[in-house]
């Protein structure tokens, strides 16, 4: 039985106070941690007060990127090390934001997720085709692809401890969401991919989730899909009350 997870994603979103504002309106809400793993990622800057906050709570308090070395002359950088050091649980990593902007490629995604898996952080790895790869057939192809680049090398314990989150670049922030079904079916060929490549115990225990215009509106259908084990949801995370929602939901 694989726990859901529901993981914001705040993206460059929220002052630190407009972060403590949210811990304040989330943190007297019931949240059956048997049931549901609700993860925040929040900026850099907003996680030493949140992981105060929250320590002790249900919620875990996540990174949206780390650099894949411990420590060096990297300019601007924040290393897993660092986050582990802060008391951080989760990170995403290759969001296709990173990977469109920020020159992040199959080879340091796969970096990255050994380098957090080594500091005991969870990884989120992000995946997804275009809508140019989706109209072409591609999507599983592409997706399966960047699975197996992000998981080369890892032990079979490794890839269970691992998060994925299959979002299709053009259902982010559009408004835009797969159908539950084509969700669902992208889902399994990744399921499909793990068990190839690293056996059916790590397939059947990695959590797979979606994301790409999540709210309120449409979670419930795709958790009823058998290899949708949560969601990564970026603008309906930003108000506690859609965030509780979400939370709520998988949590039933
Ligand atoms: O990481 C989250 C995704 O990019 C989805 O964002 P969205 O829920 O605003 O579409």
């Amino acid at each position: 039985m694989r726990k859901p997870v529901i993981a914001g994603n705040w993206k460059m979103f929220k002052t630190v106070g407009e972060a403590n504002s949210f811990w304040e309106a989330v943190s007297g809400a019931t949240v059956d941690t048997e049931k549901v793993e609700a993860v925040i990622c929040a900026p850099y800057l907003q996680l030493p007060s949140l992981v105060q906050s929250a320590s002790g709570s249900a919620f875990h308090i996540g990174a949206q990127n780390m650099h894949e070395e411990q420590e060096g002359a990297f300019t601007g950088e924040i290393s897993g090390a660092m986050l582990k050091d802060l008391g951080v649980t989760h990170v995403i990593i290759g969001h296709s934001e990173r990977r469109q902007y920020f020159n992040e490629t199959d080879d340091s995604v796969n970096a990255k997720t050994k380098a957090a898996l080594e500091q005991g952080l969870t990884p989120i790895v992000c995946v997804g085709e275009s809508l140019e790869q989706r109209e072409a057939g591609d999507t599983e192809t592409i997706v399966s692809n960047q699975v197996a680049a992000a998981f080369e090398g890892l032990t079979e314990e490794q890839v269970e401890k691992t998060i994925v989150a299959y979002e299709p670049i053009w259902a982010i922030g559009t408004g835009k969401t797969a159908t539950a079904d084509d969700a669902n079916q992208v889902c399994q060929a990744i399921r499909e991919t793990l068990l190839d490549l690293h056996g059916e115990e790590a397939a059947n225990a990695t959590r797979i989730l979606y994301g790409g215009s999540v709210k309120p509106a449409n979670i419930d259908e795709l958790l009823t899909k058998e290899d949708i084990d949560g969601a990564l949801v970026g603008g309906a995370s930003l108000e506690a009350e859609s965030y509780l929602q979400l939370v709520e939901a998988a949590q039933k």
